[in-house]
């Protein structure tokens, strides 16, 4: 009964613990806890999902044994090890079993295949499992999916009779022999990574019996080429040699040649400064000061040479709607920290000595000219609005182009969702999720109301800063038009929309579609480069979207989120409008506008603006 179920999985939490540690055993039902679905008519948990929420170590024998009516295990992705459960043979009801992404090791346990007849969908890849892959598989007649691929399967393949198997693999295993029948029209990627052979692999199997005659000439000349090595051969190696040894003498001397020229560069010194890291540092030895020095040689020599008239005296220019309150001076004896390394440059955090922080961000690569620069900066200053972080002031010489904005205390949306160098991830419940939500799509909004023209260009999670009272506020709004095309495109794929081919070549639309994905990890906690997601190859949205459509939809939002039974229908519309925001095709997603009304729309009017303070962003670990 349920009490036996409560039991079983409270033996699994003290066992495996991760994030299972965050069930309320206060509550008597097991039911509301994250990951667990009962069938109230039976009154038995049903369902256990619980992919990649750090479970470790192994299962221990006795807790299948009671959670005797489960048809969904989903405990994928984790760090679980041993031999798989012997008592899984007590769930007579299962359908679904994925274990994939773990370290189970061993071979099946007995009675595996008498007792899981009703099985659907078995996922084993990624896993330490070793043993054979018997004719016992038979006894599925039911699988649709079996996925043993990247273990240590042994031996060779039976013929599998199963009428619906759809998707299969057992690639990168140690199998041999050769492909039976009834598998050959499953595709050549399913089998790779073995010794086997036979369509529909390119490999001929070898048989005793019939070999052709000059199959039989080829390998008998195969063998003899082995013993020794022809002229020719010898002659290859001994040019390949050569010209790889000569390509090594450049590479050297061209790395050393760039080693001693930078030396004398700023760049050089800013590098050391930045391995320094993290620690607030003070004098000229920080990263900041040293770029500081470099924008005072920089000034230093333009006024030397009189500048050009065209352009602008080399001082910090402050934007309109900021007051000068410092000047270089006051930044060059800020004591500073670099933030983080981003896409235009580094970040730096600057301690100015009257207490006031601002952040100040080095663009590196440039690639538009001095008035143009000015231009788009000042159009980017003028812009004002709650959900935007504010810039108040820019440098530009020929060595140094900086900008200041406000510095935001409570870091990034990423960080706080997913972690960063400094510390672990930070518990969000919904209501602070939904404001971030709605804060962030009003400064997009805010951003898109000057023209069809003017787009953020790169929404994502980093991007999206925190005041003390939780503001979001939109940061990197106008750099990306500032600078060449990014060194390291791939930091914005999982953001990208489909169509946008060129970074710097943005619309509405795809700020949209990037919005989407950013809702879609609030809902999901997990970055659009999650492991789980390159695993199975796909990105956020395609796995958002296959996961609902298997009626899974519990499984897609962040198990913090779980605790939250009262919201479930807020949640599932704002995973509709994510879903909508990132479809394929530019002219199904909505407007930021329409985006924006439809987050008012599912908060309730009861939750007009943001209303939070900065200890409810604990609010999870204060029930
Ligand atoms: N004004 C700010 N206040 C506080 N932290 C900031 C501020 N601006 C940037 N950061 C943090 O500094 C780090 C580096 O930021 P940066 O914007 O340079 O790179 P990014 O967001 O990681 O990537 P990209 O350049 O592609 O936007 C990030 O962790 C970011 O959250």
């Amino acid at each position: 009964d349920l009490t036996s179920d409560r039991a079983a999985l409270l033996s699994l939490r003290t066992a495996v613990g991760g994030r299972t540690l965050l069930w309320t055993t206060t509550q008597q039902s097991p039911c509301g806890w994250a990951g667990v679905q009962c069938d109230n008519a039976v009154n038995r948990v049903t369902a256990l999902h619980l992919p990649g929420v750090s479970l470790s170590g192994q299962l221990p024998v006795g807790i299948f044994g009671n959670l005797t009516r489960l048809r969904t295990v989903s405990l994928r992705f984790n760090a679980l090890s041993g031999p798989l459960p012997s008592d899984l043979s007590s769930c007579v009801d299962l359908r679904n079993l994925y274990l994939q992404g773990n370290h189970f090791s061993g071979p099946f346990p007995e009675k595996f295949f008498s007792s899981l007849r009703h099985l659907v969908r078995l996922n084993l890849a990624g896993n330490n499992l070793s043993g054979e892959i018997s004719n016992d598989f038979n006894n599925f007649t039911r699988l649709r999916t079996l996925y043993l691929e990247n273990n240590r399967f042994s031996g060779s393949l039976p013929e599998l009779k199963i009428p619906n198997l759809e998707q299969f693999n057992v690639s990168f295993n140690n199998l041999n022999g050769s492909v039976p029948k009834s598998l050959q029209s499953k595709p050549k990627e399913s089998f790779i990574g073995n010794s086997l052979c036979g369509s529909p692999l390119e490999k001929l199997c070898p048989s005793k019996e019939d070999v052709p005659p000059a199959v039989s000439v080829d390998l008998s000349r195969n063998r003899k080429k082995k013993h020794g090595l022809s002229g020719g051969a010898i002659a290859g190696i001994v040019i390949g040699s050569v010209l790889g040894f000569i390509v090594l003498v450049l590479l050297l001397f061209i790395i050393c040649r760039k080693r001693s020229s930078n030396k004398t560069t700023v760049v050089a010194k800013l590098t050391d400064a930045e391995v320094l890291g993290e620690k607030p540092l003070t004098g000229g030895s920080n990263g900041f000061s040293a770029t500081a020095a470099a924008s005072t040689a920089a000034m230093t020599a333009s006024s030397a040479t009189g500048g050009g008239e065209a352009c602008a005296p080399k001082k910090l220019v402050f934007f309109k709607n900021s007051s000068t309150v410092f000047d270089l001076e006051d930044l060059l004896r800020a004591s500073a920290e670099v933030l983080g390394k981003g896409t235009f440059g580094t970040a730096y955090k600057a301690v100015l000595e009257a207490g006031m922080m601002v952040a100040v961000k080095r663009l590196k690569d440039v690639s538009v000219s001095e008035p143009e620069f000015r231009e788009k900066i000042e159009f980017v200053g003028a812009m004002d609005h709650k959900n935007l972080v504010p810039l108040r002031a820019y440098y530009y010489s020929k060595e140094e182009k900086l900008v200041v904005c406000d510095y935001m205390p409570m870091g990034s949306l990423s960080a706080l969702l997913h972690g960063n160098k400094g510390g672990g991830r930070t518990p969000l419940n919904w209501k602070v999720r939904s404001a971030v939500a709605l804060g962030a799509a009003r400064g997009i909004e805010y951003i898109h109301s000057h023209g069809d023209d003017v787009s953020h260009g790169n929404i994502k999670s980093s991007n999206v800063l925190l005041t003390k009272s939780l503001d979001a506020c939109i940061s990197d709004f106008g750099l990306a038009h500032l600078v060449g095309p990014p060194s390291t495109p791939n930091r914005v794929a999982g953001y990208r929309a489909p169509e946008v081919t060129d970074p710097r070549r943005v619309s509405h639309k795809a700020d949209v579609y990037s919005f989407g994905v950013l809702l879609l990890e609030l809902l999901t906690g997990k970055p659009p480069t999650h492991a789980l997601l390159n695993e199975e190859g796909v990105d956020l949205p395609r796995w958002v979207q296959s996961t609902v459509k298997e009626e899974w939809t519990s499984e897609v939002f962040d198990l913090e989120l779980l605790r939250y039974q009262d919201v479930e229908e807020e949640m599932v519309q704002l995973l509709q409008l994510a879903i909508d925001c990132a479809a394929p095709y530019p002219d199904n997603r909505p407007t930021m506008s329409e985006v924006t009304s439809r987050i008012v729309e599912l908060r309730g009017a009861s939750q007009v603006d943001n209303g939070l303070n900065p200890d409810q962003v604990h609010g999870l670990e204060s029930d």
